[in-house]
């Protein structure tokens, strides 16, 4: 009788004998690969932590008690124990999140996936616990990847402080991020995971002086008593336990008794504990095991026994296309250098780091030290290219505002996965930068349309030396190629549907395509339109403004949100230039976004081009009266060819 079909919830599982532990731990295995190689997810990571979670919902009494996880991605085996186990259709629409996630359990509680916060939110809710006289654990597992983030030790800083206060801080140290965890911390942790022998040394100890009549047992205490300083002989507790936390460890991660015993010690401490429990990312897979890159951190649907992609990508991705370009310009600029904050190879910059090892700073899952290093680096005299997906840049806002662009120094960000990004849920949707960089002074942003703007943007981008400047692009593949008809100013003019267009249609960046679909369904519907990218979005190009004047409707269609996004922008310079052209702006609602396909969201808000099209055209109706009369004209149409239709027919 399978043992996990019989966990409904932690109380099953705490039912269990020990001896039935090692083979429900192989069957979660097995369940895991088999069903992520399926569905694609964070495989490495959570077969790294079976036997962890088992030992946690063993000793802890989860919801009672609270088991927060940082970052989130190694979540799924406490979903399979807390009576989630249909993972059909998992970081799929209506299917389970790949994350914690509130709607789904009292078990959860973070929800969202930005490394280094669960430290944060512990150490409020045992405050709160405290302050309301509640009795129960809280506990918080965090990689030591997000233990290289600066919230994980403003938040120890303060856990420290409270010695009469219950936290249990379990460190899940597998030695990687995505690669091996850089910096003095993993070095540190490194030096402590060397005291295995210690450990055993002491449980050697424990028992042969426990079995030694008299005067053994007095003598363990005494030496017990004396740890600290017999095991900082042995290996610096230091960093830890000087900042007043209790250090127990380091543990082996899958031992489930051994986790238990020291999970047990922690909860009845009675205050701010660290037990650090050694993992491997990826355990007992083997192609994730001696998977170099990333031990499988986050795999797309694969054949379990080949690994092979079960869909191959057929085209080139936005991501790879900047990591050529950027080599390309390793080689043409020797003051250029990369900063990425611990994700080398998901933001493209492999290449340059193996022709450029010296001039790549990894500096750990640390955005906004990779901001404030990269102002340093830019007066220093480099120029410096972060390369950051653009949800995690939110963190160093101030970062980019106050060390980069009031310095007036040449940094540019790259940004991949802004716009919608969909199966990893809500908090990693690229939404926000067009709207929040807005307010930088000074700040220059680009949205390239395809692959030849992406490297015309990139480089002109890496020419600017007295200000930030922005390149922004999605997650997933390039579609094709979309060749100007005509540039004014630096507004590239994409296709007229008519001699006099009435509607300007202003493309943001990829949603170029929709809005050459649009004009097109919008054509055959009596609204003739020209359709224009910027390429770049911030400054407003006066060219835009004067062209707004010259149409009767603007609108604009942007993969961002829309609150304060490029549309907005626009409104007010035409505005500011007198320029009263009704506009309406699309896109993303100012809203987090369930998890699905980015192909499923853009369909469902519209930024499509048959959304685009009917949007444009009820606006229309109601803004440009006698226009777009034919009904049943929207269905939709394969892309037209790009062809100038200015020309008269
Ligand atoms: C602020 C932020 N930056 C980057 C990421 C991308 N990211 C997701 S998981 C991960 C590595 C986490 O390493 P670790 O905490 O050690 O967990 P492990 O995967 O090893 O279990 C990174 C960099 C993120 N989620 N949040
Ligand atoms: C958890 C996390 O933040 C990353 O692992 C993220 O899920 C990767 O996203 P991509 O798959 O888009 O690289
Ligand atoms: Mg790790």
């Amino acid at each position: 009788m399978p043992l996990l079909s019989r966990i409904t919830g932690p109380a099953d599982l705490r039912r269990l004998h020990p001896e039935q532990l090692p083979p429900l731990a192989a069957e979660i295995r097995a369940f895991l690969i088999d069903n992520v190689t399926r569905t694609g997810g964070h495989l490495g990571p959570n077969l790294g932590v079976v036997e962890l979670s088992i030992a946690l919902h063993r000793v802890f009494d989860s919801p009672h008690d609270r088991i927060l996880w940082d970052t989130g991605h190694q979540a799924y085996v406490h979903k399979l124990l807390t009576g989630r186990q249909d993972f059909s259709r998992l970081r799929a629409k209506d299917g389970l999140s790949g994350y914690p996630s509130r709607a789904e359990s009292p078990h959860d509680l973070i929800e969202n996936s930005h490394a280094s916060t669960a430290l944060g939110h512990a150490d409020g809710i045992a405050k709160a616990d405290q302050l309301l006289g509640v009795d129960r654990c809280t506990v918080a597992v965090i990689g030591d990847g997000a233990l290289t983030g600066g919230m994980a030790w403003e938040a120890l800083n303060n856990i420290a402080e409270a010695e009469d206060r219950p936290l249990v801080i379990v460190v899940n140290d597998n030695e990687r991020s995505y690669a091996p965890t850089i910096g003095g911390l993993a070095h540190h942790l490194a030096t402590l995971r060397t005291t295995k022998g210690y450990e055993r040394f002491l449980a050697w100890g424990k028992d042969a002086l426990q079995r030694t009549p008299v005067v053994g047992p007095p003598l363990f205490d005494a030496l017990h008593g004396a740890k600290k300083g017999f095991k900082d002989a042995f290996a610096p507790q230091g960093m830890f336990e000087d900042l007043g936390l209790k250090y127990l460890g380091p543990i082996d991660g899958h031992d489930i008794a051994g986790v238990e015993q020291a999970l047990r010690r922690a909860r009845n401490f009675g205050g701010p504990v660290i037990v650090h429990c050694l993992t491997v990312k990826g355990r007992g897979y083997r192609p994730a095991e001696q998977d170099e890159a990333d031990r499988f951190h986050a795999v797309n649907p694969i054949d379990p026994y080949t690994c092979l992609p079960i869909s191959p990508s057929a085209g080139a991705s936005w991501t790879s296309v900047f990591g050529k370009e950027m080599l390309a310009l390793g080689a043409e600029r020797p003051e250029l250098v990369a900063v990425t904050a611990a994700m080398l190879h998901p933001v493209g910059l492999g290449p340059f780091a193996k022709a450029y090892p010296g001039r790549t700073f990894d500096v750990g899952i640390a955005e906004q030290h990779a901001v404030a290093s990269a102002a340093g680096l830019a007066t220093g005299g480099l120029h410096p290219v972060v390369a950051v997906y653009a949800t995690f840049l939110n963190r160093a806002f101030d970062q980019v505002l106050m060390d980069v662009a009031l310095h007036r120094l040449g940094v540019t960000f790259v940004l991949d996965r802004a716009g919608v990004t969909g199966n990893d849920g809500a908090s990693h949707n690229g939404m926000w930068d067009l709207s929040v960089l807005q307010v930088v002074p000074g700040l220059r942003i680009a949205a390239p349309r395809d692959a030849a703007r992406l490297r015309e943007q990139l480089r002109q981008a890496v020419a600017v030396e007295d200000a930030p400047t922005v390149v922004r692009f999605p997650k997933g593949e390039l579609g094709p190629e979309a060749p100007a008809i005509e540039r004014i100013g630096g507004v590239d003019v994409l296709a007229r549907t008519g001699p006099a267009p009435d509607v300007l249609l202003v493309a943001v960046g990829p949603m170029a395509a929709a809005c050459l679909d649009a004009a097109a369904l919008l054509a055959a519907d009596g609204i003739t339109a020209t359709v224009v990218d910027p390429c770049w979005v911030k400054p407003v190009d006066p060219a835009l403004v004067e062209l707004a004047g010259a149409h009767r409707m603007v609108v604009t269609v942007e993969d961002n949100g829309r609150t304060g996004g490029v549309g907005a922008a626009l409104a007010q310079a035409m505005r500011d230039a007198d320029v009263d052209t009704p506009l309406r702006d699309l896109g993303i609602p100012q809203e987090f976004l369930a998890h699905a396909s980015r192909g499923e969201i853009l369909e469902e808000i519209g930024l499509t081009g048959t959304g685009v099209a009917a949007q444009t055209a009820a606006h229309a109706r109601r803004l440009l009266p006698g226009t777009g009369t034919r009904p049943g004209a929207q269905e939709y149409r394969p892309r037209m060819p790009l062809t100038d239709w200015s020309e008269p027919a």
